[in-house]
């Protein structure tokens, strides 16, 4: 049985590199948000206007335990996922879960580059994004470092490098 879960900071790559990592493997692919999305029929940022975080919280945990009990799957969770609950408990013992790790400079950079909304940075200016993430980060880190395996993605910053981050995935797993 193939069980992964990518967590690590918005921004990290996870939804984009879980998505590549499911297609090499052949086996499907679930982004938490995206199936939270469908589950709910609202958008992340509807249910964080309408809800607010912590109602988000609840039904993130519920969901992780849905697309977590699936057999061979790659998961790619929200950024906030591991930080609540037992969450990141329950991931370790269920999956092999990767921290996709990243520096707050490329963290940035990748967060200028998708179209997706993130309720958490909304009407920051960038200096503010910035400070944010250093900050948010390093509270967060705690519970990423508790992954069974831990990817440096910093120095894969690139599209042609995406094979290049599954390829190293693949042998970290395969230890
Ligand atoms: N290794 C990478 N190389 C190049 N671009 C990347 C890489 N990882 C992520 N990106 C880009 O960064 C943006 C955010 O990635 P995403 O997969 O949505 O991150 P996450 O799901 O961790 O928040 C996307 O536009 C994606 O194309
Ligand atoms: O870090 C967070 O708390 C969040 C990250 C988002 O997912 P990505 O990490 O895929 O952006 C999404 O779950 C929500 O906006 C909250
Ligand atoms: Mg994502």
């Amino acid at each position: 049985m193939t069980r992964i879960i990518l967590i690590g900071y918005m921004g990290a790559g996870k939804t984009t590199i879980g998505k590549a990592l499911a297609q090499e493997l052949g086996v499907p692919f679930y982004d938490l948000d995206w199936y939270i999305e469908t589950r709910m029929r609202r958008t992340i940022k509807q249910i964080f206007d309408e809800k607010g975080e912590e109602e988000f919280r609840r039904i993130e945990h519920n969901m992780l335990h849905e697309v977590a009990e699936f057999e061979n799957v790659v998961v790619s969770c929200g950024g906030g996922t591991p930080c609540f609950y037992d969450n990141i408990d329950y991931m370790n013992s269920q999956a092999q879960v990767v921290y996709l790790k990243a520096s707050p400079e490329v963290l940035y950079e990748h967060l200028q580059m998708g179209r997706r909304v993130r309720p958490l940075l909304l009407g920051k200016s960038p200096d503010e994004v910035r400070t944010f993430i250093v900050e948010q980060l390093a509270l967060r880190e705690p519970f990423y470092s508790k992954a069974n395996y831990t990817l440096n993605v910093d120095l894969l910053d690139n599209f042609t490098k995406i094979q290049t981050t599954i390829e190293n995935l693949r042998k970290i797993l395969e230890r």
